[in-house]
């Protein structure tokens, strides 16, 4: 039976499932962020790039679910790398998410260019120690990436979050990841803007379950060790991505599943993706 919460390599529970926010903005923001809390999301995924975060802040206290049943992860842009710039980028988001605290907070990408993501996870390490952040994580890192901050810093980061798909199942990061006990959240679970939800061999398999092919998408996820944070504005197509705990994948539909890996890398490379 696989559980609905993952224990955090600092002893935070999380959600194992949130609710996207990028694209959003403005009304239809908010209105999907209580609509998501409603249908019985907790985690809501945010960043300071998306410039929704006032929108989400809304969203989360339209909803009257109590701050503390619920856990709000946002992502630190990639112009506010820097010590200092860190710190005040975080005060910003919290106001404009009306909150006085996170629970998870992520350096966004790594942008090696600019060679200050290290300095920025010193920042990191600071705001956790004051209380501000229960957990703090990055996104968009490599192999290399999280080697150096660890190597540099001694703290290890709680979760990666990292474009990954059945298209793009990242093993190796993934059993790397592993090792650390660190979490690995797929962004783009779904392969958005790809065909992949319609290709026969998840078809097939959701055919067989009596699911919809979100859902075989998603399970697969799980089934992995995976968090997930598919982004939908739909009420029904929230329920579906929540309701994944009531069946299992056999091992040959997992087997079939990993076929379709395209060895592809991600659209967007870390090491020299740029942005603001
Ligand atoms: N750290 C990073 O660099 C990144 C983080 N992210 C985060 O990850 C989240 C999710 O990734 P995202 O890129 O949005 O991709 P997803 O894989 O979640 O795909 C989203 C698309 O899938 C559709 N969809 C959702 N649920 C279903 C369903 N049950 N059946 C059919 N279609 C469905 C949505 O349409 P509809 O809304 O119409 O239902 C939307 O078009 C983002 O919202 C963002 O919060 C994303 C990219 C990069
Ligand atoms: O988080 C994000 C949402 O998706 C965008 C497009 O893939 C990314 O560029 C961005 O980092």
């Amino acid at each position: 039976m696989l559980s609905k919460t993952i224990t955090l390599n600092n002893g935070v529970t999380m959600p194992i499932i949130g609710s996207g926010t990028w694209p959003l903005l403005g009304n239809e923001c908010t209105q999907t962020v209580t609509t998501a809390i409603e249908q019985g999301f907790r985690l809501i995924d945010t960043a300071a790039r998306y410039g929704n975060e006032q929108a989400v802040g809304k969203g989360i206290k339209q909803s009257k679910v109590a701050r503390e049943e619920l856990f709000i992860t946002s992502k630190l842009r990639g112009s506010a790398h820097g010590y200092q710039k860190t710190i005040d980028a975080f005060y910003q988001t919290l106001k404009d998410l009306q909150l006085d605290y996170l629970d998870l907070y992520l350096i966004h990408w790594p942008l090696p260019s600019q060679n200050l993501y290290v300095e920025t996870w010193k920042a990191f390490i600071t705001l956790y120690n004051k209380g501000l952040i229960k957990a703090i994580g990055v996104s968009n890192f490599k192999i290399a990436h999280l080697s150096r901050i660890i190597d540099e810093t001694g703290i290890i980061p709680a979760v990666n979050q990292i474009q990954l798909s059945p298209y793009l199942p990242q093993q190796e990061t993934r059993l790397w990841m592993a090792k650390y006990n660190i979490v690995c959240q797929a962004w783009s679970p779904l392969g958005r803007g790809t065909d992949l939800l319609n290709t026969s061999i998840i078809t097939n398999i959701a055919a067989k379950h009596n699911k919809m092919p979100a859902q075989i998408v998603l399970r697969w996820h799980l089934q992995l060790g995976n968090s997930i944070i598919p982004k939908s504005s739909h009420p029904k197509r929230m329920q579906q991505n929540l309701n994944i705990f009531d069946f299992e994948l056999d091992k040959e539909d997992m087997v079939l599943i990993s076929t379709l890996d395209k060895h592809i890398k991600p659209k967007q490379d870390p090491d020299t993706y740029t942005e603001e």
